[in-house]
């Protein structure tokens, strides 16, 4: 391999499923662009990380660059509870971060591989904090779609009015965007949301927003066009989606799952295409047991095929564990099949699933639109149900099938069934296919090489390799060349090269 030299960055995660999957998906995109990324969350989910992905101790080469990962504890014990807690987790992370990541980075400098850059997402901001402490630019990856982060911005800043104990039912205007009926507002933003630290979370988030020179986006130009120019006018922000996709390195194998996928390919093969509705409600949502049975009997009288994701709870979050009603798994025999965990990814390509019923998470959403798949929209809170509107009433992919968690109404195994034929025959499953191969193929182009997406990445990693010869120079602390030296594996410092 010679003894190239390469720019290191570091990224810092927030432990969910869907804040490390774009991060991670950034990583490798960084990396086939001929970085050399360190990707790092807490051992808690590195454990599972491990277990259930491709993950090692070695240096993974993607595209030009190279992925490696290494994982911090957060000082409590494997079962702590408090992890559940985010008002307890996320001051604990911050304690231990803010002494664990300093030494995490003196190491590598120490090994020959000196940090030029900090990256987090949302939810720990004070990663910014760290970098600023050492004199190392920061950048942040938001991982919802750019209305989102319009929305949270002009409330934190208290830009136009939202809904509030005084005025419950307000619709929210925001430039460059569709009205947003009340319901249709990120649901933390309520004054009533069970999820008051989601809302803290975030808002924890814009009050460090000055701090990184740049806040990455996984969504594209084409698809939120207006939203994207008027921000980028206020914000630094820079669109990079689909992060999902990665042309330079399509094969690349480093995934962070927390948990091993079910193999369900082969059952997806052995039908006809088109025929499957796919369901899932990502990594973290739960529905009560009335509404599951409704979805499977809707199902069942809808005469599709389905493959559907029934998680198991988190051990912590005090849900009672889902059951499938009496006789329903009989009944519905080779017809439908119930995993624990889907390889999403896989499954929204496969030729053939019709249509994905979804909690409209901004991964999901994003995933969706890319693979060109329609969708039955059933948030629940937070940006699912923003995510939703603009499924529905904007990029015109999707049937709704319920306005979020906050109008508790239990949706009937009619109205399952009928939004299930809706997305899957006659015209307006016809439409919503077109629309979504329409950007699909927007995705596609965005992230080619000399797309939308593309530059914006090409020019971040143009800046951080810039700003690292900075970092360099004021910091004295230069290597010959003043980048981590790759070429020889190193013995002590745990990095192995296998290629
Ligand atoms: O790890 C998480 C834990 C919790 C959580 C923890 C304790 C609770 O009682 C309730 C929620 O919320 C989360 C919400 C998240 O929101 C999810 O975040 C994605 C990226 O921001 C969005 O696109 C999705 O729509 C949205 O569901 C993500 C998490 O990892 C978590
Ligand atoms: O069975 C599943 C369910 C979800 N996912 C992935 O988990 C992430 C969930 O993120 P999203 O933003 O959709 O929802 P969240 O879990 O954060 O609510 C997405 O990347 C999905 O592809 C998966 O791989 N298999």
């Amino acid at each position: 391999m010679g003894s190239e030299a390469l720019v290191h960055v570091l990224l810092v995660s927030f432990p969910g499923q869907g804040h490390v999957n774009p991060l991670l998906r950034l990583g490798k995109r960084l990396a086939s662009k001929g970085l050399l990324v360190t990707f790092t969350t807490p051992e808690s989910i590195g454990k599972a990380m491990r277990k259930a992905s491709n993950i090692g101790e070695e240096l993974s080469p993607v595209g030009d660059g190279f992925i490696r990962f290494e994982f911090f504890e957060d000082g409590w014990d494997e079962d702590e509870t408090r992890r559940q807690d985010l008002d307890q987790y996320l001051p604990q992370l911050e304690k231990v971060g803010k002494v664990l990541i300093p030494e995490m980075i003196r190491r590598n400098a120490e090994q020959g591989r000196p940090i030029s850059c900090l990256i987090n997402n949302p939810f720990i901001p004070w990663v910014s904090d760290v970098a600023d402490s050492l004199g190392l630019p920061s950048a942040m990856l938001w991982v919802q779609s750019c209305a989102c982060f319009t929305s949270y911005y002009y409330y934190y800043h208290g830009l136009v009015p939202f809904p509030s104990e005084t005025a419950m039912e307000i619709d929210v205007q925001l430039p460059c965007m569709p009205l947003l009926k009340h319901d249709e507002v990120p649901s933390f933003l309520y004054p009533t949301t069970p999820y008051p630290f989601l809302r803290r979370a975030i808002m924890g988030q814009y009050k460090n927003l000055d701090k990184p020179f740049c806040i990455l986006m996984d969504t594209f130009q084409e698809l939120e066009h207006e939203i994207i120019e008027y921000m980028s006018k206020i914000s630094p922000i820079k669109t990079v989606g689909p992060l999902f996709k990665n042309p330079k390195a399509p094969n690349a194998t480093v995934k962070g799952d927390f948990m091993k996928a079910d193999d369900c390919v082969g059952w997806l093969d052995s039908k006809p295409a088109s025929s499957i509705v796919y369901v899932s409600f990502g990594s973290v949502v739960y529905l009560k047991q009335d509404q599951w049975d409704e979805i499977a009997y809707g199902l069942l009288n809808s005469g599709v095929n389905f493959l559907w994701v029934m998680k198991p709870p988190h051990k912590d979050s005090g849900y009672e564990v889902l059951k499938m009603p009496e006789g329903f798994l009989e009944k519905a025999g080779d017809r439908g099949k119930v995993v624990q965990w889907s390889p999403q990814e896989q499954v929204l390509a496969h030729p053939s699933v019709a249509c994905f019923v979804t909690h409209c998470g901004w991964n999901s959403t994003m995933e969706a639109l890319t693979s060109g798949m329609p969708v039955v929209a059933f948030p629940q809170w937070g940006d699912q149900v923003t995510d939703a509107k603009y499924l529905v009433d904007v990029f015109k992919v999707g049937v709704r099938m319920c306005r979020g968690e906050a109008e508790n109404k239990l949706i009937t195994r009619d109205v399952v069934e009928q939004c299930l034929r809706e997305a899957t025959s006659g015209p307006k499953a016809e439409e919503m296919k077109q629309n979504a191969m329409k950007w699909s193929a927007a995705a596609e182009a965005a992230v080619a090489e000399g797309g939308s997406s593309d530059r914006n990445i090409q020019a971040f990693v143009d800046e951080v390799k810039r700003r690292s010869l900075e970092v360099l120079a004021v910091s004295g602390k230069s290597t010959a060349n003043g980048v981590a030296e790759l070429g020889e594996p190193k013995v002590n410092g745990e990095l192995k090269v296998v290629s």
